[in-house]
């Protein structure tokens, strides 16, 4: 018997990845009765006589697990965002931020394509860096030109599963390919090789990069907050959860509270003006969501 995490997941078999070689699985009987489903990212025992021929025994617990894309035990999720072509947004990127954390999911922020932007440009990067640093957060000003910036993407890979996160037309493939041009990743000919649409597709795959594991696809289909609570919300901002314990009521939200360490934050700007601006813009969208029945 042998530990191995499963990569794939295709047409009832499972491909475990153990010690550098990929073992096709079969999941017990027992699974089906019990309504266990394996997932892409399970630890499990599996035994196998041969590459072709194995039994998944058990599957470990899971750290987490993520139902679009099908997937588990996830460490962290690498946010690709451009200089330019489209714009740097940052209010999409704390959204990002928001999504990930309300995961418990470790974010590391790309900014891609800084080869491609002139010097004013390069400067607002370098600000919108410091904001994000202070925060905590491990932020790279990448482009797939530099190797450095790429060898700096590839020390975060290693030993985690990654998933990608972030809009069309960022660099995100062109930045796998480029620090793995085995992998040549590429999301439409994946599916087109399936035989389905790009957009209907679930299937989801590690591929080993950099000695870690990468989702060949992108993480967070919808950027909805869905059920995400207020209180759930001020959460996702560490720099709000670093400071609250000095906000005069407890369970302070931030925003009508009188003496709230947050908002003294802001006006002394030792935090950013414009999180703090992008928080609001979320906590009304949450109160003006919809109830759901
Ligand atoms: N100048 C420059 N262009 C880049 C860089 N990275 C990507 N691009 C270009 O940006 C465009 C989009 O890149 P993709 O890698 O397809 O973007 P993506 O995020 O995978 O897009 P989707 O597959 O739609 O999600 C392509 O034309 C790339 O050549 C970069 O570092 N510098
Ligand atoms: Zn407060």
């Amino acid at each position: 018997m042998a530990t191995g995490k499963i990569i794939k997941a295709l047409s009832g078999f499972y491909y475990v990845f153990h010690e550098g070689a990929v073992y096709q699985c079969r999941g017990r009987g027992l699974f089906r009765k019990k309504k266990i489903t394996p997932l892409v990212g399970d630890l499990v025992e599996f035994q196998a006589e041969t590459m072709k021929e194995g039994y998944i025994l058990s599957i470990q617990d899971r750290k987490n697990e993520f139902v679009r894309p099908p997937i588990a035990n996830v460490d962290q999720a690498l946010i690709v965002t451009s200089a330019t072509n489209p714009d740097f947004n940052p209010l999409l990127l704390d959204r990002f931020l928001v999504l990930i954390e309300a995961k418990r999911l470790e974010p590391v922020i790309v900014i891609s394509k800084m080869d491609h932007i002139d010097k004013s440009v390069a400067v607002k990067m370098e600000d919108y860096r410091k904001i994000y640093e202070e925060i905590g957060y491990e932020v790279i000003l990448a482009s797939v030109y530099e190797k450095n910036t790429l060898d700096q993407i590839k020390s975060q890979l290693a030993n985690r599963t990654t998933v990608i996160a972030g809009q069309s037309g960022v660099g995100k493939s062109s930045l796998l390919n480029s620090i793995d041009p085995r992998l040549n990743i590429d999301t439409d000919e994946i599916s087109k090789s399936l035989g389905r649409g790009k957009h209907t597709t679930r299937h989801v795959e590690l591929y080993e990069m950099a000695g870690g594991l990468v989702a060949d696809t992108p993480g967070f289909s919808s950027l909805e907050f869905g059920d995400l609570q207020l209180e759930e919300l001020s959460e996702c901002f560490p720099e709000f959860v670093q400071v609250q314990d000095q906000c005069k009521f407890r369970g302070c939200l931030h925003f009508k509270e009188p003496k709230c360490a947050v908002k003294q934050g802001v006006d002394n700007e030792t935090i950013s003006k414009l999180r703090y601006e992008h928080y609001m813009h979320f906590v009304q969208e949450i109160q003006n969501r919809k109830p759901r029945y």
